[in-house]
């Protein structure tokens, strides 16, 4: 896998960039507890910020996939990047390009952003905490921007009951919290990413929340804000975000698992 600084207007294959995916791969990990940056982090051997590489280039429409790394790990990825090839025809005309990210991860996001070229219309933005999205699932959300939909978040029905609660402050710190409502959970959605953006909705929400300091946990909460339909499309339980240990325990089952349905 090439990650050249370019930031040129084209892909390695010299063809137009038309669908271009943002990794935000620079945070620190801190609830995956004490070690490497989590998206250096090894499953199977493989860092996770290789796997998730792989699955956005395995995607057919995606020629561009531009890695946010640690602030001062850019060179440290690109080293690494290097070192795992892109297999297949498909992949191996994608172009790859790291550039450092910042303190947040919606500041890494609009670092990546900065370093997509304008060939490109559709954006994908996706966690390298996510390694092991199906191919599929980033096929769907790219194909539901192409079809129009300026915002596409990959999203599954939930499973637990979600309360809302009131946190308890000052003297009451540390108190059980109160429940003081029940959202109908048929109406909720657990979100996922790659999240697909219409390349301008996504700047102009990025430039949005950049003026105004109002973050949002993920790219399509800032679209929200800009008055701009959201839609979802069916995520995929494999596309889960490795947060804490145990989900490293579960990311090398589902490699596991892999392994042994492709027979070897
Ligand atoms: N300043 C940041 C913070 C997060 N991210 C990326 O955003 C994704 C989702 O964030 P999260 O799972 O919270 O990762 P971390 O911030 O590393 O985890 P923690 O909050 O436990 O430190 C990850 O791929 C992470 O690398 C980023 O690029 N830049
Ligand atoms: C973007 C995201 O993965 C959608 O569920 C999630 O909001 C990221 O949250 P994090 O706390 O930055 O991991």
């Amino acid at each position: 896998m090439s990650a050249t600084p370019d930031h040129g207007g084209s892909g390695a294959s010299g063809r137009p960039a038309r669908t271009a995916a943002v990794i935000p791969a620079a945070g620190r990990g801190v609830r995956l507890g004490p070690g490497a940056p989590k998206a250096l982090r090894p499953l199977s051997g493989t860092p996770m910020l290789v796997h998730a590489v792989r699955a956005m280039a395995g995607s057919r429409s995606v020629s561009l996939v531009v890695v946010v790394a640690p602030p001062d790990g850019a060179d440290e990825v690109r080293r690494l990047l290097d070192a795992y090839p892109l297999s297949g025809s498909l992949t191996d005309t994608t172009e790859v390009v790291v550039v450092p990210g910042g303190e947040t991860r919606q500041e890494s996001v609009r670092k990546g952003l900065a370093a997509v070229p304008e060939t490109v219309t559709t954006v994908l933005v996706h966690d390298a905490a996510r390694p092991l999205v199906p191919v599929d699932t980033v096929d769907a959300v790219a194909a539901a921007v192409r079809d129009g939909s300026p915002a596409v978040v990959p999203a599954l029905p939930l499973t637990d009951t979600v309360k809302r609660v009131e946190p308890r402050t000052g003297e009451r710190a540390g108190e059980p919290e109160p429940v003081v409502g029940t959202p109908e959970r048929a109406l909720l959605r657990a979100v996922q990413t790659p999240q697909g953006f219409d390349r301008a909705t996504l700047v102009a929400a990025h430039e949005k929340i950049a003026l105004e300091g109002e973050g949002a946990t993920d790219d399509a909460g800032m679209v929200e804000r800009l008055g701009v339909e959201v839609v979802v499309v069916p995520g995929h339980e494999e596309a889960f975000k490795v947060t804490r240990p145990l989900d490293l325990v579960l990311a090398e089952a589902v490699l596991a698992r892999r392994r042994a349905n492709d027979g070897f």
